[in-house]
């Protein structure tokens, strides 16, 4: 039996361990290094939006970056993001999202304070979100991919007729119009080009409206575009357009009327949903066409893989070309897209640091901060995809590094985990990821079949990417 002074000695012996693992576990000591910069401050800021941040500080798998008094930190290990992944409380998007309701959107206080409340839990913004990863997925995914392609097929004929293309226009006008039409209906604004041209105007000088300050002032085309765009979205809803639109412009309006917004603040609020819908959709199909059709070989075999699985010649003669077959069998195909997208991302997903955290038992992350995840050099990390990271590899997503236990059950392919961002990271995926996926593969499959498509000067040349582009990640 242990007596009082035992029973005095081991409290003490308690409070003294849970003191200092309390201590340990907060030290700022357990925090990631700080890196240095040339010039202070100014010269982080710099640095991070000119080269990118991990290349300078390949030796740290975490290390943080100080902005004034403001603490960022930056991890290309897959390892780290994989436990940040462990506290979506503590390490969340929420923030960003009241960032884009506020800025983009330009929602007033009062109703962002209901849109952004987190007391019952997730926010209503952040579950309109969540609630859109579930109609764009099912039926109401079938129904919009119905429609885009039916939008596609015309556009794909009409190519035919014209000796030249610009390529990245034409993608970017056929992506538009299908994309719209599947999501707004028959009365999609977008029927009229200029609403077209205006929005594309708002997407590459979207970057210093997001700033916020004095945006009529500093940022006048932008701010003049999402004036119009906001002025159409507004008549449209008065219309009564989403009636007849899909079931994700119908859940969005249902939810955002139901918090208290008018058809003026739930124009405004489709703008980071139009930013989203086709941003990246129109760099990623370009990139795509660009890889294979720049390679002959792969070319000639990835039109065979389509005939032989994917084609069907109905009694008339008409080909059809099953999106099913597309995406069961023809692993060449999926592979080229998904090795292109790894390859041209430049995504940077950030999260916000909502609560002290310690992650890997390791890195001690204090409430207030961020932290960056780049997905260009997570998806190269040579421990996950290889000697060949750095490099296009057509055939990768075709090889499977999963390994077996000794019960036969699979372990999971560590490439797949943590490695392959271009869709974000998980709780906090992109909602559009199959629908985007389901148009790119279609405008492919059909072109491939359908043309040959080569540089009028012969020469595959590289476009750069544009300085301006910021919700845009390829
Ligand atoms: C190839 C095309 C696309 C790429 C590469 C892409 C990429 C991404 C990424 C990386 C994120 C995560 C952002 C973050 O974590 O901060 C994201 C989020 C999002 N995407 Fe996409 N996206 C694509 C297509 C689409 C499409 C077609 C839609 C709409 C139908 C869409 C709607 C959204 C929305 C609403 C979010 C915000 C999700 C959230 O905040 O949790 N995206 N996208």
């Amino acid at each position: 039996m242990l007596d009082l002074y035992d029973l005095g000695i081991f409290g003490v012996v308690v409070i003294v361990l849970a003191f200092a693992s309390y201590t340990l576990l907060h030290s700022p000591s357990r925090e990631p290094p700080s890196v240095s910069s040339k010039i202070p401050f100014l010269g982080h800021l710099i640095g991070l939006i000119q080269h990118g941040p991990v290349e300078r500080h390949p030796q740290h798998p975490i290390f943080a970056v100080n902005i004034l008094s403001f603490k960022l930190f930056v991890t290309s290990s897959t390892t780290v993001v994989r436990a940040a992944q462990k506290h979506p409380t503590a390490i969340t998007l929420e923030p960003l999202l009241k960032f884009m309701q506020k800025s983009l959107c330009q929602t007033s206080r009062e109703k962002l304070a209901t849109l952004c409340d987190q007391n019952g839990g997730p926010s209503p913004i952040s579950r309109i979100v969540h609630d859109m990863t579930l109609v764009l997925a099912g039926r109401s995914l079938d129904r919009m991919n119905k429609i885009m392609l039916r939008q596609l097929l015309p556009m794909i004929d009409d190519m035919g007729n014209h000796e030249t293309i610009d390529l990245n226009g034409w993608l970017r006008h056929a992506i538009t119009m299908a994309s719209t039409d599947a999501t707004y209906g028959n009365l999609n604004p977008f029927k009229n080009k200029y609403i077209e041209d205006t929005f594309w105007e708002l997407e590459c000088n979207v970057a210093l409206l997001l700033a916020n300050i004095v945006p009529w002032l500093i940022a006048p085309k932008a701010w003049k575009a999402r004036k119009v765009l906001c002025a159409e979205f507004k008549r449209y809803f008065d219309l009564g357009g989403h009636e007849d639109a899909s079931e994700l412009l119908a859940m969005r309006y249902r939810s955002f009327l139901g918090a208290g917004l008018t058809h003026e603040e739930i124009a405004y609020s489709e703008m980071p949903l139009l930013l989203g819908l086709l941003a990246n959709t129109v760099p990623a199909a370009f990139w795509v066409h660009f890889e294979l059709f720049s390679r002959p070989k792969l070319l000639e075999e990835t039109r065979k893989e389509i005939e032989q699985n994917a084609l069907k010649i109905a009694s008339d003669g008409t080909h059809i070309i099953d999106m099913g077959y597309i995406r069961d069998n023809c692993p060449l195909l999926l592979s080229i897209y998904q090795e292109s997208l790894r390859t041209r991302t430049k995504m940077v997903t950030i999260r916000f640091v909502t609560q002290d955290v310690v992650l890997a038992d390791k890195y001690f992350l204090g409430s207030g901060a961020m932290l960056f995840m780049p997905a260009k050099q997570l998806g190269r990390d040579k421990n996950a995809w290889g000697a060949s990271a750095d490099h296009f590899e057509a055939r990768r997503f075709m090889k499977s590094t999963a390994t077996f236990k000794n019960d036969g059950d699979k372990i999971k392919d560590p490439r797949r985990i943590g490695g392959f961002m271009t869709f974000g990271v998980s709780p906090a995926i992109c909602p559009g990821r199959h629908f985007s996926t389901s148009e790119i593969l279609a405008l492919v499959a059909m072109i491939t079949l359908r043309y040959d498509i080569a540089p009028v000067d012969h020469v595959w040349h590289e476009p750069p990417m544009s300085s301006s582009a910021t919700i845009s990640n390829m």
